[in-house]
């Protein structure tokens, strides 16, 4: 029989296959048979695969027929004849097509090593069987280089060549392969080509007495490799694996020699059963049993606390929900299991991104590496004990350093603030122990999943690429970058950038207004580096990794629209917008807020008020041009708080540290911890100028948040104003005087509201009744410390009415709210007084 041809390579996607008839005869196994000018692959192992591979399949089966009549045969040396002597007459014994099943399968890709799938092994193990060189060449080295090969394999009898059955398949498969369509010609040529070729071949063989597959497969491995037909087989048979090949048939001549006992070997192999390969690892790598992602911290060292006693072993993987719900709640029991929603498996085929050029760590660019400063005294370092285990309360870990042998008395193995040693074990592990993987989102470009759960706080991967200069970023923004959507640069340290456009895998992950991770950055052995760590909820497999960018847009042109889809998505990435420098300041815009109200004033009362400056209107406008000069003078003040409250921020944090290091108290350590992450989440950049300015940018935001901060009480409508003013006036009140600086500096009732962000009405209501259960009715009049105090207005006009009465929903006759209403936080202050005038309206004072 045509015994299984070394062809466990034909798991390959192939091209072609080539069927080579082997005669029936004494001499040959009673099995052997020839096949049909078209069929599918027989049965053998190559074919098999074959069909089961991915690539473009020959249905048609090319039977090969050796022409005697070809030049190569001509010139044969005469031994050939010997080769063949039991050759009986093809034609009165040719086999039935119904035992095709152990014909030979020739693969010529797979045998000329073309094959771009072939398995690297199976290449090799092949070439070993191929003869190289001229025809010529082979086929007078061959028979001294395979002697004993011809002792047990089957050989060629040149009768069969001559056979007209299979001359006459042989015509009619050509015939049909020029039928064929014009995306097939290609492949017609190779047949003709190895047709051709193998006719030679048979000829050869059957002079040379060579038989056997050896030289076959060298010829057609010859027909293969030669450029026509290199020319059209896929494109993407690529170049190394032609080196490759060049290589191994280099080896392979040498190897001739020791052929039978390899033959020997490799059959051997062959024989052997195939072992599964296990993963060790999969759905579950990352879980632990006492984590759950979907739970807070808080909630899980609950869980943790209340398992101590009841934890239920029993059950195995896979588990920890199926082990909750029978744990946790009874009623389960008898539920249908469940597979957990989190089975996950790893994207079958891997993102191929255009342009990306893996980086594993930084390289420095250009000047960068010289002007870098290597912050050596900026040092760290812990006293943890074995039973800390640097956790939560590690100096280091608060300090955002990494432990080593250098900064930390512990062992490797005990510590557990190692994060970037930790990554780098596990990038050395397979895809689950990496843990993430690049897919494609609908409408941010490529992203960054999770292939396996994080904890809170755990380093996920880092975010390492080129560091280059500001002056570099910005020469690469106009020149290199200008026209790409997507940017990986990322404000570093030292000025510097790390533009990851090379870089690692964290160059994809997305920013979200609700992010589940943080880009924080750490000192490594001295060195900063900046990784993405999973947030204080943990990660759950599958989910999109994501972090807020904090995005300073290089100019307008650069904002750009935020697909982040999540309740709080501020609509753009990073901060909004900056203001164009035509646009109005802050200051100047609240003071045209004012003079529109009082036009507004004007203009509503316009009809109903005759005379145009009439003390109500006078009274209105100077109320109102009060308001907004109070205002801006709030606005000043309130700059200033946040600068101050900015300075004293670090210094509170690095005493905070210390106290805390000395009382040893974890919680305030992880308030610490909180304070030094929130400082080191960086900003996604692509920035003009020098960070400084990115301060400032968001020192301008806090203030800009704190004057016109969301919670206020909502200041009465200009309607409710009129109708005040107007029931005022009906009361005989004087018009207001012109207020002094003092009067602007200290707020007006109305002012006074503005900033009492934590009054409501419902609030204030409470307070009355709780007042009014506490302290019996007193006199209006009274001016006790337990009536609401109100600015000092010496020279405040007397006749301001306050505008809480009608908000605050009080009735004439009210008592004053009690001191509760103080501890409100409603910005009462202390200092300023109020009446009640004869009618029971409260004025100042
Ligand atoms: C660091 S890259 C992130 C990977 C990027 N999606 C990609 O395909 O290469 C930053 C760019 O991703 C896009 N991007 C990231 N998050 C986004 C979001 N929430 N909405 C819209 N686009 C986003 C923006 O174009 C941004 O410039």
């Amino acid at each position: 029989m045509a015994t299984r041809d070394a062809s466990p390579v034909s798991d390959a996607s192939v091209l072609s296959n080539i069927t080579l008839h082997e005669r029936k005869g004494p001499a040959f196994r009673d099995s052997s048979t020839a096949s049909p000018p078209t069929s599918t692959p027989p049965t053998s192992l190559g074919d098999e695969a074959s069909i089961l591979s991915d690539g473009a399949k020959m249905e048609h089966t090319v039977e090969i027929v050796e022409e005697a009549s070809t030049p190569l045969a001509l010139a044969a040396p005469p031994a050939a004849p010997q080769s063949a002597p039991d050759a009986p007459n093809s034609e009165s014994r040719r086999p039935a097509r119904s035992s095709r099943k152990s014909v030979t399968t020739y693969n010529v890709q797979i045998l000329a090593g073309t094959a771009i799938h072939t398995p690297t092994k199976y290449l090799e193990k092949h070439h070993k069987n191929v003869l190289h060189g001229p025809m010529e060449a082979v086929v007078k080295a061959a028979p001294a280089t395979t002697p004993k090969k011809r002792a047990y394999r089957p050989k060629h009898d040149p009768a069969d060549i001559n056979d007209p059955a299979e001359q006459q398949l042989a015509t009619e498969t050509a015939q049909a392969a020029q039928r064929r369509t014009s995306s097939r010609t290609s492949v017609t040529d190779i047949r003709r080509e190895a047709l051709r070729n193998f006719s030679g071949v048979g000829e050869a063989v059957a002079n040379t007495l060579l038989g056997g597959k050896a030289l076959v497969k060298s010829v057609l491995k010859r027909s293969a490799s030669d450029s026509r037909l290199r020319s059209t087989t896929r494109t993407a048979s690529s170049a190394s694996l032609r080196r490759r090949r060049s290589t191994r048939d280099a080896e392979t001549e040498d190897e001739d020699e020791d052929e039978e006992s390899e033959e020997d070997e490799q059959e051997e192999e062959y024989l052997k059963p195939k072992t599964k390969q296990w993963e060790e690892q999969g759905m579950f790598v990352g879980q632990h049993r006492d984590f759950d992602a979907r739970l807070t911290e808080g909630q899980n060292r609950a869980r943790r606390k209340s398992r101590q006693t009841k934890e239920n072993k029993v059950l195995p993987l896979p588990m920890f929900k199926y082990e909750r719900l029978l744990n946790e709640d009874p009623r389960h029991v008898h539920n249908h299991f469940k597979l957990p929603f989190d089975v996950y498996n790893p994207l079958s085929r891997k993102v191929k991104v255009d342009g990306w050029v893996k980086l594993s760590k930084n390289r420095f660019i250009g000047d960068a590496s010289a002007l870098w400063k290597r912050d050596k005294q900026d040092n760290s370092h812990c006293y943890c004990t074995p039973e800390d285990g640097c956790g939560e309360a590690c100096h280091n870990r608060i300090m955002a350093y990494e432990c080593d042998d250098t900064n930390c008395p512990l062992s490797a193995d005990q510590c557990n603030n190692r994060p970037f040693a930790q990554l780098k074990k596990r990038a050395r592990g397979n895809r689950y122990d990496y843990g993430v993987e690049v897919m494609e989102t609908e409408d941010k470009g490529f992203g960054v999943r999770a292939m396996r759960t994080f904890e809170p706080h755990q380093i996920i991967v880092e975010y390492a690429g080129e560091i280059i200069t500001q002056n570099e970023c910005e020469r690469r923004m106009k020149q290199v970058y200008k026209k790409d959507k997507c940017y990986y640069l990322m404000s570093f340290d030292n000025k510097m950038i790390i533009d990851a456009t090379r870089g690692t895998i964290a160059r994809f992950v997305n920013h979200s207004c609700e992010p589940n991770c943080e880009m924080i950055k750490w000192t490594v052995s001295g060195e900063p580096r900046m990784a993405l760590f999973a947030g204080r909820r943990g990660i759950m497999t599958g989910e999109e990794l994501t972090y807020d960018y904090n995005f300073d847009p290089f100019s307008t042109k650069n904002i750009q629209e935020c697909h982040c889809g999540t309740r709080s998505c501020r609509g753009v990435l990073g901060p909004k917008p900056k203001k164009p420098a035509n646009e109005p300041s802050l200051a100047s815009s609240i003071i045209a807020g004012a003079k529109r109200k009082i036009a507004d004033l004007f203009d509503s009362n316009r009809g109903s008020e005759s005379a145009p400056n009439s003390p109500k209107k006078r009274m209105m406008a100077n109320a109102a041009m009060t308001k907004a000069r109070n205002a801006l003078a709030q606005s000043e003040a309130d700059r200033e708080k946040a600068e101050k409250e900015a300075a004293a921020h670090a210094a509170q944090a690095a005493s905070r540290e210390n106290r805390a290091l000395k009382r040893g108290n974890p919680m305030s350590l992880r308030r610490r911890q909180t304070v030094i992450r929130s400082s080191r989440q960086t900003t996604y950049t692509y920035q003009r100028s020098k960070p400084q300015r990115k301060v400032q940018h968001k020192v301008q935001n806090k203030i800009q948040h704190k004057v016109s901060r969301p919670g206020a009480l909502p200041k009465p409508s200009i309607a409710l104003r009129r109708n005040m003013a107007m029931a005022k006036a009906k009361k005989g009140l004087p018009p207001p005087r012109k207020s002094t600086r003092k009067a602007q500096r200290s707020p007006t009732p109305d002012s006074f509201e503005d900033e009492s962000p934590n009054i409501t009405p419902a609030s204030l209501r409470s307070a009355n009744k709780l007042k009014s259960l506490r302290f019996p009715k007193e006199p209006s009049s009274s001016r006790d410390s337990s009536s609401m105090e109100v600015p000092d207005s010496d020279e405040e006009d007397e006749g301001t009415v306050f505008a809480t009465r009608n908000i605050r929903g009080r009735k004439r006759g009210d008592e004053p709210a009690p001191r509760d209403l103080h501890r409100t936080g409603a910005g009462v202050s202390k200092t300023s007084k109020r009446v009640r005038n004869a009618k029971g309206w409260f004025v100042s004072k």
